[in-house]
């Protein structure tokens, strides 16, 4: 695996009963970059997000994740290692505000979680941080809010920053977008530039104007299998690809 390679699935399948959701699926993601797995709906795109964060258990094949093989690791070892899941993590609090979740996101990175507990204070000097997380996502306005007062794509978008507020290595996003509103959708693509800078990003995705703008590399996923791989330009002009993913012929 090359010094620049951050996650490699290797003939990775996974069955349930007769039926192959995942089959054989090979992939490669560059340390830094911003990769899409795309495909039309039961491809396998989540699925596959499953089997890596090992909330399935593959029937075959490997996931190696910095060099390391963590097929037979469980999801928290994983998560451990700086591969993060987003939008599967129990990390929002409904009781607590947007800023206090983002807090203890902070605290939680540093091993310091039971600080929230003993003093409020000690919150107030993650206060700046966590802004910063919040600010991007168009929460300020919900700044002081319960979690549970959200709509849902604002849920999603706390959920979002509290993923970032754990600075993961890498992170896998099943479609972040959905749901917020369109007014945010430029923010939090921002914030997903921004955070690449520092990590590497596997992002599920329909809607593809923003894999467009967005990611460097795209997977397709049709029946399981990979159709085609490359930058956006090349797969959108795949046969197969037009076929199955849009369903019409080229
Ligand atoms: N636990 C399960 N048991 C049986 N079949 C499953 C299970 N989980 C997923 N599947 C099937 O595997 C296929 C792939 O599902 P998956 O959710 O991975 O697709 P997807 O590409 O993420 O689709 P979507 O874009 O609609 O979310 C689907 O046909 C689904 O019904």
């Amino acid at each position: 695996m090359g010094e620049d390679c951050e996650l490699e699935v290797r003939n990775l399948s996974c069955q349930f009963g007769s039926f192959k959701a995942v089959d054989d699926v090979s992939l490669r993601v560059r340390r830094g970059s911003i990769h899409a797995l795309i495909g039309p709906n039961g491809a396998g795109k989540t699925t596959c997000f499953n089997l890596i964060t090992r909330y399935l258990t593959p029937t075959s094949g490997n996931i190696i994740f910095r060099g390391e093989d963590i097929t037979s690791k469980s999801p928290s070892q994983i998560a451990d290692r700086g591969l993060v899941r987003s939008f599967q993590i129990c990390s929002v609090f409904q009781s607590m505000t947007v800023l206090e979740n983002v807090c203890l996101a902070l605290q939680r990175k540093t091993g310091d979680q039971y600080a929230f507990w003993r003093s409020k204070k000690s919150l107030k000097n993650l206060h700046e941080t966590a802004v910063s997380y919040i600010e991007p996502v168009g929460l300020l306005p919900w700044l002081h809010k319960p979690a549970s007062d959200l709509s849902y794509g604002r849920k999603r978008a706390l959920e979002f920053s509290v993923t970032m507020a754990l600075e993961p290595k890498m992170m896998l996003l099943d479609e972040p977008f959905a749901g917020m509103g369109h007014e945010d959708i430029g923010g939090v693509a921002a914030l997903i530039q921004a955070e690449a800078k520092d990590r590497t990003i596997l992002i599920v995705e329909h809607n593809l104007s923003v894999v467009q703008s967005l990611c460097d590399r795209v997977t397709v996923l049709v029946r399981g299998k990979v159709a085609a791989e490359g930058d956006y330009k090349s797969v959108s002009q795949n046969d197969q690809v037009v076929r199955a993913y849009l369903g019409v012929d080229p």
